[in-house]
């Protein structure tokens, strides 16, 4: 709890993995596990291991559990299944279209108040992925570009209260009171609030209104503008990196490969951009050790190791792409080409490691076809239009870790830079 408290967690995680190996005791009955392939097998369909209490803290509702909080498998198997189509736009949902409309926003609003401005993109990103996930989601933006702010406090609530859970909640002692139904019902969000989650909820018709709803404005929210952040302070301090981006996309513009906007098919075959959004994932991953999942009964073996029953098992994410092994002896640096000239087989090995970043099997993230559309697009509108810079490069954002990364403050500077322009 006191390392988890220090908003530092993926400095040590890694450190922990290079002294103890991919399997390490951190506490009663906890286990960090840093191995992808113990990882792709606890987590499978088939013989993998159920959640462990940590889920309790998904839970925000006194009324009852959601998908992202309920613990038993088969419960949650049954509501991911019928929640999956939406979340993967199958059926009626454009989720293409959907992402193009508010992207298009987005280069408006940047061109009309952001210009020759310094603006914070920390804000501007989480404005931009609510907007994507509550549309995705709920049929309609939750208005925070259009507002031009956090409308009704919902980040300003979550950043508070975020790294106080997760670090109070690593306690399994501290779980069983914030997960109680009378805590949540005197303490948790409640439609009547004036800000933040429960004002969120408040916010969906009647007929919306449910946990499901608020979950993915919730989960979906930060976790996609967290590599949005990232790759912006990376791409633009690393001047080749820029440099050679905004060349893939002037020639993609110039030889008619890249249309306006930019479809997922013709993003996927520029193969500089994959590889910056490969290494964006790799150098930040937005979690680093959550979603615990509790061995079975029996017990199992893990990395040769024999482990009791109820025993959770931690990822370690950080850990995960700090493999030398896999990645190469400068794991610390931010370097694309890592990704490049690698045979098939090498190139889908480094992959499945950020696909961990996802969970995997029946605890796979939803939103990950959204939040992939998301990255795959966002770069090359910005870049076609725009030159970014960072504006305090000394300092140039307040990052802590926690279970998950919390970046605020991190002020640019937007002019017009068309590439080849
Ligand atoms: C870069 C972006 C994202 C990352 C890295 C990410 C990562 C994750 C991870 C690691 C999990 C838990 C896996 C486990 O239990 O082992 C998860 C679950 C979840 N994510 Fe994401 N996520 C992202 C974006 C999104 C978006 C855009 C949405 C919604 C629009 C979303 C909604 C959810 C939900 C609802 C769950 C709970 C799933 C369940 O109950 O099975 N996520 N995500």
């Amino acid at each position: 709890m006191r390392t988890m408290a220090r908003g530092n967690i993926h400095e040590v995680l890694p450190k922990l993995d290079e002294k103890y190996g991919p399997l390490c005791r951190i506490g009663p009955n906890y286990l960090l596990l840093g191995d992808l392939d113990e990882l792709l097998r606890t987590n499978s369909f088939r013989g993998g291991m159920g959640r462990s209490d940590w889920f309790c803290n998904m839970r925000f509702d006194w009324t009852g559990d959601g998908m992202a909080s309920m613990l038993g498998t088969a419960e949650h198997d049954a509501r991911k299944a019928i929640l999956l189509r939406a979340y993967e736009g199958r059926g009626e949902v454009n989720l293409e279209r959907l992402m193009d409309s508010q992207l298009e926003k987005l280069i408006s609003l940047i061109r009309e108040d952001c210009l020759d401005k310094v603006v914070d993109w920390a804000a501007l990103s989480r404005w931009f992925s609510l907007d994507i996930a509550t549309l995705a989601t709920m049929g309609r933006p939750w208005g925070s570009m259009d507002s031009r702010s956090d409308l009704h406090g919902f980040f300003q609530v979550a950043d508070e209260v975020v790294p106080f859970m997760h670090t109070i909640t690593t306690l399994a002692a501290a779980r069983k009171i914030t997960a109680n139904q009378l805590f949540l019902r005197l303490l948790g969000p409640k439609r009547t609030d004036k800000t933040g989650i429960g004002k969120f909820m408040e916010g969906l018709a009647q007929a919306d209104c449910d946990q499901e709803i608020t979950m993915a404005a919730i989960a979906g929210a930060d976790t996609s503008a967290i590599p949005i952040r990232v790759a912006i302070l990376y791409i633009t301090s690393t001047p080749y990196v820029y440099n050679k981006l905004k060349a893939e996309i002037a020639e993609g513009i110039k030889s008619g490969k890249i249309p306006s906007p930019i479809m997922l098919q013709e993003a996927r075959s520029l193969s500089y951009l994959q590889a910056v959004l490969y290494e964006v994932f790799r150098i930040l991953p937005g979690t680093s050790t959550v979603f615990a999942k509790r061995m079975n009964p029996g017990g199992d073996i893990i990395c040769e190791y024999k482990m009791p029953e109820g025993t959770d098992v931690y990822p370690n994410m950080v850990a995960l792409v700090r493999n030398k092994a896999v990645f190469g002896d400068d794991v610390e640096v931010f370097r694309p080409e890592r990704w490049l000239g690698k045979t098939a087989e090498e190139r889908l090995y480094m992959e499945k490691h950020i696909d961990m970043l996802f969970g995997h099997g029946r605890f796979m993230c939803p939103g990950k076809t959204l939040a992939w559309l998301e990255l795959n697009k966002i770069f090359v509108e910005i870049l076609r239009n725009f030159d970014v810079q960072i504006a305090r490069p000394q300092r140039p954002w307040t990052m802590r870790v926690y279970s998950t990364l919390v970046i605020s403050d991190l002020p640019v500077r937007f002019t017009e830079g068309k590439p080849g322009a």
